[in-house]
């Protein structure tokens, strides 16, 4: 047997919301204070995971996180009973009360960036999670985010977990969803892409004007030293500063790449010739698939408007693969008839699967967003916590969980409602004995 890629997907949260806390995210922005959904969010993001399950994938599910975060709010000077917390919070300063409730960590694609054991020096696979730096609210994420691989990726013969990097601009990391790796089988060495949107150590250099760049290449230099991935095995390159400033605040928002295809908007990246130079030279004799989505085609506007690029690409056999995208993309004409260009053109894609997603994407997040992948071994993959793997049954625990626990509608202004509290630390307490992870939150560990 060979290595697979399994796709680790985060499970939404109890608080899911729309709260505008992501600058520079179309979509965030513009859906600000809209009521959301948490129990369509949640079974929309298992629906994916099911379905992709049945299709013969490794599918994984990664918990989502306490929020609120009591011991934030704590951290930053309130005090008193968690009641009265969020009572002061909602009272004093909503911005930061919404910040601590934010249920951003089911964009999994966020939560680290992962090297195989093929590319590696030590031959492990090498962990590390995001410091997210960027936006506050995410950057209250990674300690409990390593808490959760840990938890997961339990077995230190095979995982090599490291901390996230200092948490200074500097090194803004934003993981995987600023990370490709392309390849021929999964077994084999592959070449690691990071994209950064910075230099964080040379700001006299490009950079975009308008919108934060989160991602810096000193962090994208880091992670590869950290993985013990070799000059000739990884590409540094430059995302173009100017789709930052029109909302591309991920590389994964305009390019995606699996094995030997490389999908990408012509705009994506800053120097797109030296980009393909280093992969054609890393190919070599063996088939290579630069798939490039020309602007007349598909404008960077509607790119960020259906993710076409956020979609996953998944191998279905050696030579062929499906795309993975949401349901907006059918609804827009341009993207719709790209699509089908896209699966009769030589290329290995050739099917396209669509979900609703909405209530994710009316956040700024997509497929790719919603999951991490791990390349794994047989071995590796024996060695992976298996309460987290999906089967019918653990999907159908789950869709269970979600549909006693999550409400169907929360707003901005129930924030404050105390029940709230005591309703998620119920539904995670329950959580982690279905997905047998430990005491993993810190209302757990006080
Ligand atoms: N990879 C997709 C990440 C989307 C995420 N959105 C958010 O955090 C929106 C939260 C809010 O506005 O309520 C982000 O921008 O990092």
């Amino acid at each position: 047997m060979h290595a697979v890629e399994a796709n680790f997907d985060g499970l939404v949260g109890p608080t899911h919301n729309y709260a505008g806390l992501s600058y520079g995210n179309v979509a965030s922005s513009k859906n600000q204070q809209v009521a959301s959904n948490p129990k369509e969010a949640a079974l929309q993001g298992l629906a994916k995971m099911k379905a992709l399950h049945d299709m013969g994938f490794v599918q994984g599910v990664l918990a989502p996180q306490e929020r609120p975060d009591i011991n934030t709010l704590k951290r930053l000077g309130f005090s008193g009973s968690d009641t009265h917390i969020l009572a002061l919070a909602a009272k004093t300063d909503p911005v930061l009360l919404t910040s601590c409730y934010s249920a951003s960590s089911m964009w999994t694609a966020n939560a680290a960036t992962i090297s195989p054991s093929s590319d590696t020096l030590d031959g492990k696979i090498h962990i590390t999670p995001a410091n997210l730096v960027n936006k506050f609210h995410r950057s209250i994420e990674p300690e409990t985010t390593a808490r959760i691989l840990q938890a997961v990726f339990n077995d230190n013969q095979y995982f090599h977990h490291h901390p996230p990097l200092p948490a200074v601009d500097v090194f803004g990391d934003e993981g995987a969803a600023n990370h490709t790796r392309l390849c021929n089988d999964y077994d084999d060495a592959g070449l690691e892409l990071f994209v950064f949107g910075r230099y964080g150590l040379s700001p006299e250099k490009s950079a975009p004007c308008r919108f934060p760049a989160r991602h810096t290449y000193e962090a994208s230099t880091a992670i590869a030293r950290l993985h013990g991935l070799t000059l000739e095995q990884t590409l540094f390159i430059q995302q173009n500063p100017d789709v930052i400033d029109q909302g591309v605040f991920h590389n994964d928002v305009i390019a995606v790449g699996n094995r030997n295809v490389l999908l990408f908007h012509e705009q994506a990246f800053l120097d797109k010739k030296e980009l393909l130079n280093k992969l054609y030279h890393f190919f070599h004799d063996k088939p290579f698939y630069p798939i490039e989505v020309s602007s007349n085609f598909v404008s960077v506007k509607d790119a960020i408007n259906t993710y076409l690029f956020n979609s996953q690409l998944l191998s279905l056999t050696n030579e062929e693969m499906a795309i993975v995208v949401p349901e907006e993309c059918l609804h827009n004409n341009a993207v719709k008839h790209y699509l089908s260009e896209l699966i009769s053109a030589d290329n290995p894609i050739n099917k396209v699967l669509n979900f609703n997603l909405k209530q994710s994407m009316q956040n700024g997040g997509g497929p790719a967003c919603l999951r991490l992948r791990v390349i794994l071994t047989p071995e590796e993959l024996g060695a992976v916590n298996p309460h987290c793997i999906l089967n019918e049954f653990l999907y159908s625990k789950l869709t269970n969980w979600v549909n006693k626990h999550y409400r169907n509608q929360l707003t901005i202004q129930d924030l404050s409602d105390p029940s709230l509290l005591h309703e998620t630390q119920l539904a995670l307490d329950e959580l982690t004995q279905i997905l047998q992870l430990g005491s993993i939150y810190p209302f757990q560990r006080n």
